[in-house]
């Protein structure tokens, strides 16, 4: 019987399996931020050991820095002490680290694919829950605990348990102003935010292969929003032709090699899943969440569910969540009044996405009483859209690029929405107090939150296209 993809990079990473245990799995690269890698070196430390593979490990400062004037000193004490601590961390330990100031800071998840450290065929793992990101490249990525990562360091393996296997196609093409992220906002909202849980999803289908690299990302960036374990995409020429002539990116005849590889990494025809879904990607609209979890989501145009359309036991945790987000059952989202809009987050801070919202609201200008920000995914992304003219774009338009961070999608630096307020955001979570105590959040494409600038209202982008 054939294999699916995830085994066939299962099987070629176990160094011990037993059963009734883990397996003991070979990781090939390892991300670690400010955020999860104190108490592993201190770990290490306690123990006196040394970092196993230091060349595979790769450092960043993304979740505790400001996004504005990078070359300060950071204010908040509490985020300083984070990046302080990696700093002296990494030095301590041997480990590279693109800290502040660096050409190649940014979110891990941006860094990684963009300069080809994420490689098909790659077990990849961070302390942090979107490494599902690098699924994309066909690698198995997923987000670790801190303990883990300390074990990581220690030995670069891990014990896991080997995960079900989902696949995910979907059919056909996309309508118009619909992107990659209405596909996964739309996923979730039909299998909800516990859909995925205990599984790898692969996802597959027509609609999926026409994607680029970086919406390929967002969709598996989010995979770990419906409970997945991570999420993944076989590699194909797309895949192939964006990592070729990257920085970390075999060359020569080490790319011939690793391509030869490559090219064996898919599920075979008769490879056996223990969950297949199917959608069509036409009955997909532009999609935004209404609610406190990324299942919580509807077609722009449609109207938040009647309470009593629910299960029982869900009626609870809807009518809270509503209460927070001060919306009604019943009722639509359009023409609703935002207070905020946000673009960035490892969802969707890549130059396509800052060329997306570019070309959108090129001419236009923002709405009076809306606050934009726009935040890119790394040092690189940020050059690129200055060597492209698309921070021009912003300033007329009357808004400002920033500088790379996680920012507003988690309110643990500088970047918060305030209390009470309403933010379209292009990042991945809309939890309570996510993006700031009392925050309010709607999940949307970044071409929908452009919309939703010019007009300082949730607005059906495809009116204006
Ligand atoms: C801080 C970090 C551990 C966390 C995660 O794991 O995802 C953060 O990145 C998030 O998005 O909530
Ligand atoms: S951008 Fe948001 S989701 Fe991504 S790693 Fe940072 S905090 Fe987590």
């Amino acid at each position: 019987m054939g294999k699916t993809l995830v085994d066939k990079i299962w099987d070629a990473h176990v160094v011990v399996s037993k059963p009734g245990f883990p397996d003991v799995l070979y990781i090939n690269t390892h991300f670690i931020h400010e955020v999860t890698s104190p108490q592993a070196f201190d770990g290490l430390r306690r123990r006196g050991l040394p970092v196993y593979r230091t060349a595979k490990t790769h450092a960043t400062a993304d979740h505790n820095v400001p996004t504005v004037d990078q070359h300060l000193p950071i204010k908040e004490a509490l985020s300083r002490h984070q990046v302080e601590m990696l700093s002296s961390n990494t030095a301590e330990f041997g480990v590279e680290l693109y800290g502040l100031g660096h050409p190649y800071q940014g979110i891990v998840h941006v860094i990684g694919p963009e300069l080809g450290i994420t490689l098909p065929g790659m077990t990849i793992v961070c302390g942090d829950s979107h490494t599902s990101t690098h699924g994309a490249f066909g690698a198995i990525a997923f987000g670790i605990g801190t303990s883990e990562v300390e074990e990581v360091l220690a030995t670069q393996c891990i014990l896991q348990y080997r995960p079900k296997r989902m696949k995910i196609e979907i059919n056909g093409q996309l309508k118009k102003g619909v992107v990659s992220k209405d596909i996964i906002l739309y996923i979730i909202s039909q299998i909800s935010a516990a859909g995925g849980t205990g599984y790898f999803v692969e996802f597959a289908g027509e609609a999926i292969r026409s994607l680029s690299m970086e919406a390929r990302m967002t969709i598996c960036n989010m995979s770990i929003e419906m409970g997945a374990r991570g999420g993944l995409i076989a590699p194909d020429d797309t895949t192939f032709d964006y990592l070729k002539g990257r920085e970390f990116a075999p060359k020569g005849a080490d790319w011939d090699k690793a391509l030869a590889y490559w090219k064996t990494l898919y599920s075979d025809a008769d490879a056996q899943f223990d969950k297949v879904l199917t959608f069509d990607a036409a009955s997909i609209e532009p999609m935004i969440t209404y609610g406190t979890n990324p299942g919580m989501g509807i077609g722009i145009t449609q109207h938040i569910p009647a309470v009593e359309a629910l299960d029982e036991k869900e009626k609870t945790s809807f009518r809270k969540s509503l209460e927070y987000m001060d919306l009604q059952p019943g009722t639509g989202l359009l023409g609703k009044k935002v207070d905020y809009v946000f673009i960035g987050s490892c969802t969707n801070s890549r130059i396509e996405d800052l060329r997306m919202v570019a070309e959108f609201v090129k001419g236009k200008k923002k709405a009076d009483d809306v606050t934009v920000w726009i935040v890119p995914g790394s040092k690189q992304v940020e050059a690129q859209a200055k060597a492209e003219g698309i921070h021009e774009i912003f300033e007329a338009a009357g808004f400002h690029l920033r500088e790379p961070g996680c920012s507003a999608c988690l309110g643990m630096n500088e970047d918060k929405i305030p209390a009470g307020m309403y933010c379209v955001s292009t990042s991945n979570r809309n939890f309570e107090g996510r993006q700031g105590p009392n925050a309010r959040t709607f999940l949307a494409s970044p071409l929908t939150a452009a919309a939703a600038a010019i007009t300082g209202k949730v607005t059906d982008v495809r009116e204006w296209l």
